[in-house]
């Protein structure tokens, strides 16, 4: 395949992730005799510094003439810090996902073998946790309507019966392909909009005979997913309890800076950590670069090249298994690998095998 790839590396440890990703994206096209074409663009509290936009025509540009997006992350503390200012750096990231209409958030949440004790949750429940949520990515709170002046504001959390159909139609096929087990996660006990993503629900549920759908609320569920998470298959929910619930997967796998995820929809396809712009990190070479490189194993799984994928995957395992980790999750007394070190070590690693 001849790949054509923005790559946006935005703020805070962005750029040094984003390097890892394509360092990774580029070896593996070398060993499958694929060709590859980056082009770089703005987004975030980058692109406000130099153009006053978090996502600039050009950056949208870059990402329609594209195959697929390489996101890395967004957001700097003189904007979290500023609870007044108009232009933040995640309104570029939502504008991205909101124009290229990337309603699907696929977060896969699993474990590897040899982090399991390094998470604060029990080996027993938490070995051979492996699910994935489907997080619907452009409704609810982030783009209902609001409310901000003086001291009253509000979010709403509106959604259509034609969003959370088209959500459910990709969460069944993934549950489809998967252990046949699909939980609609809600707050329908309060939420009118709960109310109907439960209804459309319900009603979709028997066009899929094969697939156990269960429905739970979403105070319950977070209490579960700690508590029992090999119970979840495939977990579908409304925007906001999707990213609020998938942080808290990052405990099962070990550290947020394991976790990838998949923006798809109608137009280019994002590649993204679910992780941010960890600003304390910035420029110290600590970041993990795995949740990015497990996202360019995510973007050659998207368009079918399950064998590149693998190669990836493969890579990080053999890198974790080495002790070749960044220091969060690095054994007591072991060896510094960085951002950098983490990075070209598995860029080695696809190149040698
Ligand atoms: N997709 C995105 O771009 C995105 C996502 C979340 C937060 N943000 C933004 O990032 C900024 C910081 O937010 P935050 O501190 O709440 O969340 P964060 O995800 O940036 O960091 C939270 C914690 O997760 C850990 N972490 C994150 N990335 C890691 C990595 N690669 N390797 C190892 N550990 C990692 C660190 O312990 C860090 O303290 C804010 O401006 C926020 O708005 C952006
Ligand atoms: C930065 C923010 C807008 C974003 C979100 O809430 O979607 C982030 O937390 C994520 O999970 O990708
Ligand atoms: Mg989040």
């Amino acid at each position: 395949m001849n790949f054509k790839i923005a790559v946006l590396p935005g703020d805070g440890i962005g750029p040094e992730i984003s390097a890892q990703g394509v360092d990774v994206m580029s070896a593996v096209c070398e060993r499958f005799g694929h060709d590859v074409e980056y082009s770089y663009a703005l987004c975030g509290a980058d692109a406000i510094d130099r153009t006053g936009d978090p996502f600039p025509e050009e950056t949208f540009r870059t990402c329609l003439w594209a195959d697929a997006v390489l996101f890395s992350a967004v957001g700097d503390p003189r904007f979290d810090n500023d609870p007044t200012a108009k232009v933040r750096p995640e309104q570029g990231l939502l504008a991205m996902r909101k124009k290229l209409g990337l309603f699907a958030n696929i977060r896969p949440v699993e474990t590897f073998d040899c982090l399991i004790h390094m998470s604060p949750l029990r080996k027993e429940i938490i070995e051979g946790a492996d699910f994935v949520c489907i997080r619907e990515l452009t409704g609810g709170m982030y783009f209902g309507e609001k409310f901000e002046r003086d001291d009253r504001a509000y979010d709403t959390n509106a959604y259509t019966r034609n969003e959370i159909e088209r959500i459910l139609r990709v969460a069944y096929a993934y549950a489809g392909r998967r252990r046949k087990h699909l939980t609609v996660v809600d707050k329908a006990n309060v939420l009118a909009s709960s109310r109907l993503w439960r209804k459309v629900a319900q009603e979709m549920a028997p066009q899929y005979p094969d697939i156990t759908t269960d429905y739970m609320y979403v105070d319950n569920a977070a209490m579960r997913m700690i508590q029992d998470p090999r119970f979840f298959d495939v977990i579908v929910t409304e925007n906001t309890f999707g990213d609020i619930l998938t942080d808290e997967g990052s405990v099962i796998s070990g550290s947020m800076g394991l976790l990838p995820s998949a923006s798809t929809g109608e137009k280019t396809p994002v590649f993204e950590p679910i992780h941010g712009s960890w600003p304390q990190a910035k420029g110290k070479n600590i970041a993990n670069p795995i949740a990015q490189i497990l996202s360019v194993a995510m973007l050659f799984e998207h368009f079918c090249l399950t064998e590149e994928g693998a190669a990836i995957r493969q890579a990080v395992n053999a890198a974790l298994d080495a002790n070749v980790r960044t220091p969060e999750i690095q054994i007591p007394d072991g060896p510094f690998y960085g951002t950098r070190e983490v990075g070209a070590w598995i860029v080695d690693y696809i190149r040698n095998h």
